[in-house]
Order: structure tokens, then C-alpha cells, then sequence
């Protein structure tokens, strides 16, 4: 029987697992914090990221990562994308030598600028062929009361994919599988930079036309990185780009876009961080994915007023004015 462990008991962590376990795929979360495993081994339940949602019984937690990971087919990783590192080191002794690496996260390290499959393979010493990754337009507020969603799960080997899709499709949660692992993590980590601009936006007072104005340039940054590294243009198209971005920047239930609304309606920086009891990727990878950029030569005018707004005092009328006073141009310059 295939059986998974997932690293991180925060929300996608936990409701991942979740998944895993109802789609037949026995789990154990390791978490760094006895009492909140002690909460989901005990009563079933992470009463800090998901109270009132009760968990499987297919679903253990742990402390250790060695009793975590013991028969893993799977290793599921869902800590915030600037620890991966550090933590996946830690970690990575105890992996078994066959299991299948997979990133929830959503995000790009900071200093190196890479994707997570690529700090995963670094620390972890695997083959890229070994990693997976799922990601869509997953909000994990309606996850949890099992509404219908889908995901893209993928990795360079077909088979890999495959494998993974069947440990965690369901009737409400479908999978589909897709080799452009590179197209897949960049969707899923700047349209975290893009909510932001949009939910600064919102903050502003600013209207439905602007909003959508962001996500499609939006979608034209993420698109202009992604054929700089090599993506699969549709995979912009799908579930991991425009299907993540329109979920993402549109919901109240984003963390980057609410990040970006309390900016927008004029809190601090330290204020809007105080606000924010979980992981807004976008705030820490904004600054990754423009260095990204700069290192390939691609112009993401979005990102860098967001960098600004975020990092360096810009204000957020600043931003506004910034981009559009920029020079008129064909809609397809530079795509
Ligand atoms: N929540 C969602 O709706 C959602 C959906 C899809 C993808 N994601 C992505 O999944 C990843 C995890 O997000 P999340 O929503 O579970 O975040 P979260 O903030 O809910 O949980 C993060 C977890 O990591 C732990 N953690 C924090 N710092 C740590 C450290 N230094 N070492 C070890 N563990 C640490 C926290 O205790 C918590 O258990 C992010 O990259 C996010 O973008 C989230
Ligand atoms: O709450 P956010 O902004 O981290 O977004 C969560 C997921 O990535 C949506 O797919």
C-alpha cells in the first residue's frame, strides 16, 4: 500500500494530508510543535490551522522525522519556502532511498533565486526526476469543506505524476498531471507578487478594471519569465497559471491578496505583518522573483513596484502612477 508523510502542519499541510488520507494514501504529518501533533494524533483535529475540521483516522502525527518518513513513498514538503532549506537538511538522512519528493510550496529562495524542486534536489541530493510538484488554485478555506477543485501535479517523469495523481484524486479533488515542472512552480509563485498588487489595489478603492488589468499583465510577466526558463507556454493557460492567479487574486481567502488589501488601505508594512497569522509567500519571494527576472533579462513592471511597495517605502499611489506612466506599447511587446 502506498503511504505518505507530509512535513509542516500548517493549513495546506494538514488539508493535504487530509486529502491523501480520504483518497486511500495512509499519512503522517510531522510538525515541530508536540502539543499541535499531539492535538491531530489524540483528538483528530489542528485546532491553530484548521479548528472544527476533523481528520482521518489514516491521518498520524509525529514529532520525529525518522519515524515520519519510516516506509514513505512519498515525501510531501509544506514549510515556508525560505526554511525548505534548512529544514530539508535536517531532513534529508532519513529519506528512503525510492520515495518520491513532492513541493506544495509556493514560493522561490531568496539569495538563489531557485524554485523549490531545485533547493529540493540540491539539499536532498535526488534526481529531478524523483521530485513532484501540486499546485493550482487551491484555497484551502473551501478545500476543507470539500468543495470541488482541481490541481496540476508534475513531475519530469510521466510516471512519477501518475503514481501521485492516484494518491490524491478524488471525487471533489481532481488531479492532472503535467511534465513542465518548471511551468508549474513559477505559476504558482509569482501570482503570490501579482495578489499583492491586486489586493493593494482593492485596498485602494480601485475598481474591477484595474484588478483585471493586473492579473492579465500579470499573466504576461509570469508568462515572459517562463519562456525565458524554458516553460511550456500553456501552461499559463492552465490551472497553474491562470486558473491559480484568477483563484488567488480574486478570493478573500488569499493571504497575498489580503497582505497587499491592508497595504493598500494604508496600514504599515509592520502593522499588515502583525495582521498576518500564516505564510504570505509572495512577500518574501517578490524580491526572488525579480532577481529572477534581472538575471534573465526580463522586464516585470509589476514586480518591481510590488518589490518597492513591499521592500522599499513606495508608496502605494506611487506604485499606481508608476505603471501607468509607462511608455505605450503594442499589447504584445516583448511576449
Ligand atoms: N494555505 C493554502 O491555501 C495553500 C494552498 C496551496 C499552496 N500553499 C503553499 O503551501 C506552503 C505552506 O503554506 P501553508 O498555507 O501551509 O502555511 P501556514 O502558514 O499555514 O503553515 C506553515 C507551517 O510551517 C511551519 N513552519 C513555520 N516556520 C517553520 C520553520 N522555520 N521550520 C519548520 N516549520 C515551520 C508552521 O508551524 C506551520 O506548520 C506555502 O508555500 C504556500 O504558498 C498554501
Ligand atoms: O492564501 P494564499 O495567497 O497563500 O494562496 C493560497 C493558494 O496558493 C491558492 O491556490
Amino acid at each position: 500500500m502506498t503511504k505518505a508523510v507530509v512535513f509542516g502542519t500548517g493549513s495546506w499541510g494538514t488539508t493535504f494530508a487530509m486529502i491523501l488520507a480520504e483518497a486511500g494514501t495512509p499519512t503522517t504529518l510531522w510538525g515541530r510543535r508536540a502539543e499541535v501533533v499531539e492535538a491531530i494524533d489524540r483528538r483528530r483535529e489542528n485546532p491553530e490551522y484548521l479548528p472544527g475540521v476533523r481528520l482521518p483516522s489514516s491521518v498520524r502525527a509525529t514529532t520525529d522525522p525518522a519515524e515520519a518518513m519510516e516506509g514513505a513513498d512519498f515525501v510531501v514538503l509544506a514549510v515556508p519556502s525560505q526554511t525548505l532549506r534548512g529544514n530539508l537538511a535536517a531532513w534529508s538522512p532519513h529519506i528512503p532511498s525510492q520515495a518520491v519528493l513532492v513541493s506544495l510550496m509556493k514560493g522561490i529562495e531568496r539569495r538563489t533565486s531557485k524554485r523549490m524542486s531545485e533547493v529540493i534536489c540540491e539539499v536532498a541530493g535526488v534526481p529531478a526526476e524523483r521530485v513532484a510538484v501540486v499546485s493550482g488554485p487551491n484555497l484551502v478555506g473551501e478545500l476543507i469543506r470539500r468543495e470541488p477543485a482541481a490541481t496540476v501535479v508534475a513531475s519530469l517523469d510521466d510516471e512519477v505524476a501518475a503514481r501521485l495523481q492516484e494518491a490524491c484524486h478524488l471525487p471533489w479533488f481532481r488531479a492532472y498531471t503535467n511534465t513542465d515542472v518548471v511551468g508549474v512552480e513559477l505559476g504558482g509563485a509569482v501570482k503570490n507578487v501579482i495578489a499583492l498588487a491586486v489586493g493593494v489595489a482593492a485596498g485602494m478603492g480601485l475598481g474591477d478594471n484595474i484588478r483585471a488589468t493586473l492579473m492579465t499583465r500579470g499573466l504576461a510577466e509570469i508568462a515572459r519569465l517562463g519562456a525565458a526558463l524554458g516553460a511550456d507556454p500553456h501552461t499559463f493557460a492552465g490551472l497553474a497559471g491562470m486558473g491559480d492567479l484568477v483563484a488567488t487574486c480574486t478570493s478573500p481567502l488569499s493571504r497575498n491578496r489580503t497582505f497587499g488589501e491592508n497595504l493598500g488601505r494604508g496600514m504599515t508594512m509592520e502593522e499588515t505583518i502583525a495582521a498576518t497569522r500564516q505564510t504570505a509567500e509572495g512577500v518574501k519571494s517578490c524580491e526572488s522573483v525579480l532577481d529572477l527576472a534581472r538575471k534573465h533579462d526580463v522586464e516585470m513592471p509589476i514586480t518591481e513596484v510590488v518589490v518597492g511597495v513591499v521592500h522599499d517605502g513606495m508608496t502605494p499611489s506611487e506604485a499606481a502612477m508608476l505603471l501607468m506612466s509607462r511608455t505605450p506599447k503594442p499589447e504584445r511587446y516583448g511576449m
